[in-house]
């Protein structure tokens, strides 16, 4: 299915709104045009005869154009947003699923870019694309029934009315096509330097890196005014081709004019004048579709890409137990890439506490990704509660595994409802209990607002330790079976991160749990230490 129907499929959700805005647009169409040729009529009666009738019908079809003008701004305006407010909810869900792993800075400078923009584009595909066109094709037996009465070779008019109602259209849909890549990438390539040198900017200043930021930036600038410089001078010389010949239709009407009815001729020229009007932005819409045909292949490619991990085509259900157990897997990131690790088999048994150690680089989570479904092995087993992965929906797995990363998000929002994330319908205490479990609590209470204190993008208003066990007491929160932290006690001095162990013993009781570290410092209590060494694990105690 071409990416345009695949939009516009979507928009069949509201099929009243957009039928009536349709509708709507048609008729005033008709009341224009007929209220062009009953002028140019009764005129040319005037002229000839010295008298000026003026019928009933006159100001009734001024008026309903009028009325159906405004009727069909509203209806389709409604249309139309309901229609995108769907597109955005859509491509947004698909990039959820194909991206649970993270977007990373550079595609989501892109993936902004196509919510926002290509979005944008596709805009205009119902208002100014279809309903103009639709008109356009209405448009052709009312010029022809006008046309053959004022003179039989006046059909000859319709040539310049197909050419500028449809031809230029054509031509200059296919030169947006050409030119909308470039402009999608440049605008694509504009948000990531941006927004890359906006999330860098401390870096930038301590590099005193400006100089260079602002030239990238400015030279992707350059690139996006180039390509949208090209497509605004191919679509000023096709408007003005059919501006030209759209003269040319009426200076033919008159001149056959002289030879036929003459009545016929005045009335045929006004119907002619808006005609020629209602199409005259046809070959921007012919531009503007160019570019919905590849916004719309980009805003469907980022909503229809797969998940990172297959999801089994008849998953099995849920199993009752917790242990995770890796059997025989070997795994590497690309064919052309060394195997992070071969013929890896560990248990983590339910309601287990377990270490994994290793140097930097080691593999360490690499585990955690496989464990959550990001990743698959490229040859064993991992089975949760007995059953392959595999065979289980990712969602429902991961709902069982609260996970902490080596780097976790904290919202532009307060401590609280960052919090709340992790379990929503958490009270106070609640809160406090797994902030004083990941030895944050102190610095929380001594905020003006406590738990209501503003956070900052990233967490900004908090030192990088603090935001990390705020993230991790998020994580503590969530009620899963299962725990994965990679790092938890990372920004914490010798002392906090004994004291944290302490008290995360008692805090994750019976939970299954999978600490990933570096070293092993103030960890206690656990059931299994498991030892990176070349490319497998080894049991270093049990
Ligand atoms: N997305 C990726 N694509 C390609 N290679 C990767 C990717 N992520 C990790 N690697 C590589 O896989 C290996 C294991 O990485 P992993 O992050 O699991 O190590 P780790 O033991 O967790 O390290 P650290 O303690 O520094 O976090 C490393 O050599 C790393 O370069």
């Amino acid at each position: 299915m071409s990416p345009i129907i695949r939009v516009v499929s979507l928009w069949t959700r509201h099929p009243g709104w957009l039928f009536l805005a349709l509708l709507l647009s048609l008729g005033a169409l008709t009341a224009g045009v007929m209220l062009m040729g009953l002028s140019g009529h009764y005129l040319a009666v005037a002229i000839a005869g010295g008298v000026l009738i003026v019928p009933a019908l006159l100001p009734w079809t001024g008026t309903a154009r009028v009325l159906f003008r405004y009727g069909e701004r509203i209806v389709g305006h409604e249309a139309i947003f309901r229609a995108l407010a769907d597109l955005r909810v859509w491509m947004f869900r698909g990039l959820a699923r194909s991206a649970a792993g993270g977007l990373g800075l550079r595609r989501t400078g892109d993936a902004l870019a196509r919510l926002v923009n290509d979005v944008d584009v596709l805009d205009g595909l119902f208002l100014r694309i279809f309903v103009p066109l639709m008109g356009a094709l209405l448009l052709l037996p009312m010029m022809f029934w006008t046309l053959e009465r004022e003179h039989g070779l006046a059909v000859l008019v319709l040539v310049p009315f197909c050419f500028v109602a449809f031809w230029v259209p054509w031509r200059a849909a296919r030169a947006a096509e050409d030119n909308a890549g470039k402009v999608g990438l440049a605008v694509a390539g504009l948000r990531t330097a941006a927004l890359d040198a906006l999330h860098g900017l401390r870096e930038v200043k301590i590099f005193a890196a400006e100089g260079r930021m602002l030239a990238e930036v400015q030279a992707r600038e350059a690139q996006l005014l180039a390509a949208q410089r090209e497509l605004a001078g191919e679509g000023a010389k096709l408007s003005a081709m059919a501006f030209v010949a759209a003269q040319g239709g009426i200076l033919l009407a008159i001149i056959l004019g002289f030879f036929g009815l003459p009545i016929a001729a005045v009335a045929a020229v006004l119907v002619l004048t808006a005609a020629f009007e209602a199409v005259l932005g046809l070959p921007r819409a012919g531009l503007l579709y160019g570019q919905a045909k590849k916004a719309a292949a980009r805003v469907v490619q980022a909503a229809e890409t797969g998940p990172p991990v297959p999801e089994p085509v008849k998953p099995a259900s849920m199993p009752s137990r917790n242990a995770i157990a890796f059997e025989h897997v070997s795994f590497r990131y690309a064919p052309d890439r060394p195997f992070v690790f071969e013929d890896l088999s560990v248990q983590l048994p339910e309601g287990s506490r377990t270490a994994i150690l290793g140097p930097s680089g080691a593999g360490k989570s690499t585990i955690a990704a496989l464990i959550l479904k990001l990743i698959e092995p490229v040859s064993g087993q991992i089975r949760f509660g007995g059953t392959d992965v595999a065979q289980l929906p990712a969602e429902a797995l991961r709902h069982r595994i609260a996970y902490l990363g080596q780097t976790t998000h904290l919202f532009a929002d307060t401590i609280r409802n960052n919090l709340l994330l992790g379990d929503p319908k958490a009270v106070d205490e609640k809160l406090w209990a797994v902030l004083e479990a990941a030895q944050v609590a102190d610095a929380i209470r001594a905020l003006p607002e406590g738990l209501d204190s503003w956070l900052g993008e990233g967490g900004a208003t908090l030192s990088g330790g603090q935001g990390r066990r705020l993230a991790l007491a998020r994580t503590l929160l969530m009620n899963a079976p299962v725990l994965l932290l990679d790092e938890p006690c990372a920004g914490l001095d010798a002392a906090t991160e004994q004291e944290f162990f302490r008290v995360f013993n008692a805090a994750t009781e019976g939970r299954t749990v999978l600490l990933i570290l570096h070293r092993l410092t103030g960890v206690e209590h656990l059931d299994r230490i498991w030892r990176f060494t070349g490319r497998t694990l080894v049991a270093a105690a049990g």
